[in-house]
């Protein structure tokens, strides 16, 4: 649609990396639907992530892991069709890249063929190198992500702060600097030390877009859901809220289910 319009410039992946060059900060949201996605790019948002968080958000898993490809491409494709100008990035689900590179290139094709967005975001480091690279030969814009990385929390068993260590610290410096060299047009920094996102944000060229990880990221991502207050319960110390959605909603059905039960809703004319 966009691609008729004239008046919206689409925002590439090279757009991303002049951001940075240019010393201007990246905003990034995840948006899972048509309706809110549409407001998110109308706000002026450059990056839409299609997160497996949907496997929390939507669906009310208490993981990422369940989330399916298929499930994936249904929410990628209600996203691109109401994005004109944000660049959409999708998420291949866990178990779609991790096994092997001919499965994350057949993952990462099936979403970029039938839900039309423009780029991947995988998690991992050195274990997932070949995936990446099979995936990125294809033509395909790959965003990495390091630090916390949700498909693995079976493997660490908390959500706490990672590579607050030296040596892990070394080796999320290390796997961004890979993540560049293979060619990868961003990096998301999740939860680490707000000192090292510095410093791996001064090492790379690409930008870096951090959740959780302080104010030197090129960029900063959250949930929407989060940032608009809808859930009331998920309140980590990264997450700014600036709205309260939980307390509008509850209070507009609060008032229809009174109006129903008052008969007030509909009136004379509300009705034919
Ligand atoms: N709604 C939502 N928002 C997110 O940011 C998000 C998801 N879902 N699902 C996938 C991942 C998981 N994420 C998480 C999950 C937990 C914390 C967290 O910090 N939780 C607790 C406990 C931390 C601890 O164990 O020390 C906190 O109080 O901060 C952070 C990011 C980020 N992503
Ligand atoms: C929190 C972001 C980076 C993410 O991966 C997701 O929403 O799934
Ligand atoms: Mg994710």
């Amino acid at each position: 649609m966009s691609v008729h319009n004239p008046d919206i410039k689409r925002i590439t992946t090279h757009v991303i990396q002049e951001l940075k060059s240019k010393g201007e900060k990246i905003s990034a949201l995840t948006a899972y639907d048509y309706s809110l996605a549409r407001l998110v790019d109308a706000a002026g948002v450059e990056i839409i992530l299609v997160g497996d968080s949907a496997s929390n958000v939507m669906a009310g898993h208490e993981t990422t892991l369940p989330i399916t490809l298929d499930q994936m491409i249904y929410h990628a494709t209600s996203v691109v069709r109401a994005v004109k100008r944000a660049l959409v990035v999708v998420d291949l689900p866990f178990g779609s890249y991790q096994g092997n590179s001919s499965e994350a290139l057949r993952s990462a094709i099936r979403i970029m063929k039938e839900s039309g967005a423009h780029s991947v975001k995988m998690e991992g480091g050195l274990e997932v190198r070949e995936s990446i690279i099979r995936v990125l030969s294809a033509g395909v814009p790959v965003m990495g992500h390091l630090g916390l990385t949700p498909q693995s929390i079976y493997k660490f068993g908390t959500y706490a702060v990672r590579a607050k260590e030296e040596t892990e610290a070394q080796k999320l410096l290390e796997d961004a600097k890979m993540l560049e060299n293979i060619g990868c047009f961003a990096v998301v920094l999740e939860k680490i030390p707000a000192a090292l996102t510095k410093q791996v944000s001064e090492s790379l060229t690409i930008p870096t877009i951090g959740i959780g990880a302080g104010p030197d990221a090129d960029g900063q991502i959250l949930v929407l859901h989060d940032l608009l207050g809808i859930n009331k319960e998920f309140k980590p110390r990264f997450l700014r809220r600036y709205a309260d959605l939980h307390g509008v909603i509850t209070q507009a059905i609060g008032h229809y289910v009174d109006d129903v039960k008052d008969r007030e809703f509909p009136s004379k004319e509300e009705a034919y």
